[in-house]
């Protein structure tokens, strides 16, 4: 079942045209990601999914709502959330609060103690470290703390805005490991990533951003053994 649809947006800052006739869809469930190239448009995208950005044009639907005049805060309560780009937590709070805050939407609020014992599963490093002040943790905790305070809230689709960024080899595969874990928990996820491979590897279709227009969609199959992308994204 269609979730999310994006029909033909453009959107931007000011009198500059980031995105130009943005159409996208995304089922229920499914893992998708948009990759590009530096400055491609792609937190732009996710920012005017979450309501940050209002599109110049176009529509976007959440299954039978027109959400794209709504304010961010109710696209939020919705079930859209998003991750930012840089690992954006509470620094002076413990790991603990920082979670709870994310449980703060109405939708969530009632599930918290359930909410709590699922992301402990998933991210252990949370649980053992759950007094932890957040700026003493380490970039990939911290990374996996803002995953952590988005799965609180209860996500139907959560957008993840680079997660991998700057982390080590290692902790990049945990992150992806856990993006991976995410998916089969029925949640839907779009996935902004540079690490082009990885992305496409974990998710069930592509779309590529390229100067603000969407170039290619596709099986993530059928774009890893694209020519193009083999040359520009792939190093190949
Ligand atoms: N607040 C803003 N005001 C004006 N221009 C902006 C603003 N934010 C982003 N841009 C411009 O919009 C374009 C797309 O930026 P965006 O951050 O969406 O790209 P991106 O694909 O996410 O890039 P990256 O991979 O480097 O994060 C860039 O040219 C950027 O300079």
């Amino acid at each position: 079942m269609k979730m999310l649809t994006v029909k033909g947006i453009d959107s931007g800052y000011g009198d500059i045209t980031v995105l130009k006739d943005i159409t996208l869809s995304i089922e229920e469930g499914e893992v998708i990601s948009i990759v590009g190239a530096n400055g491609a448009g792609k937190t732009t995208l996710l920012n005017t999914i979450s309501g940050i950005i209002r599109p110049k044009s176009g529509e976007i639907w959440l299954d039978n709502q027109r959400i794209d005049k709504l304010p961010a805060h109710k696209i939020t309560e919705l079930g859209i959330v998003q991750v930012p780009e840089g690992r954006r937590i509470f620094p002076l709070m413990t790991v603990y609060e920082n979670l709870l805050i994310g449980s703060s939407l109405p939708r969530a609020k009632s599930k918290r103690e359930e909410n709590l014992e699922y992301v402990f599963d998933l991210l252990p490093r949370l649980a053992e470290r759950k007094d932890q002040v957040g700026r003493t943790m380490s970039g990939g905790e911290q990374q996996m703390l803002a995953i952590g305070r988005a799965l609180m809230a209860m996500p139907r689709l959560l957008m993840l805005d680079e997660p991998s960024m700057g982390l080590s080899p290692l902790l990049v595969n945990t992150v992806f490991d856990v993006i991976s874990k995410i998916g089969e928990q029925n949640i839907t996820v779009l996935l902004v990533e540079q690490n082009v491979k990885k992305a496409m590897r974990l998710s069930q279709r592509s779309y590529v951003l390229e100067n603000g227009y969407f170039s290619m969609e596709g099986s993530s199959e059928e774009l890893l053994n694209n020519p193009h992308i083999k040359k520009a994204y792939l190093g190949l």
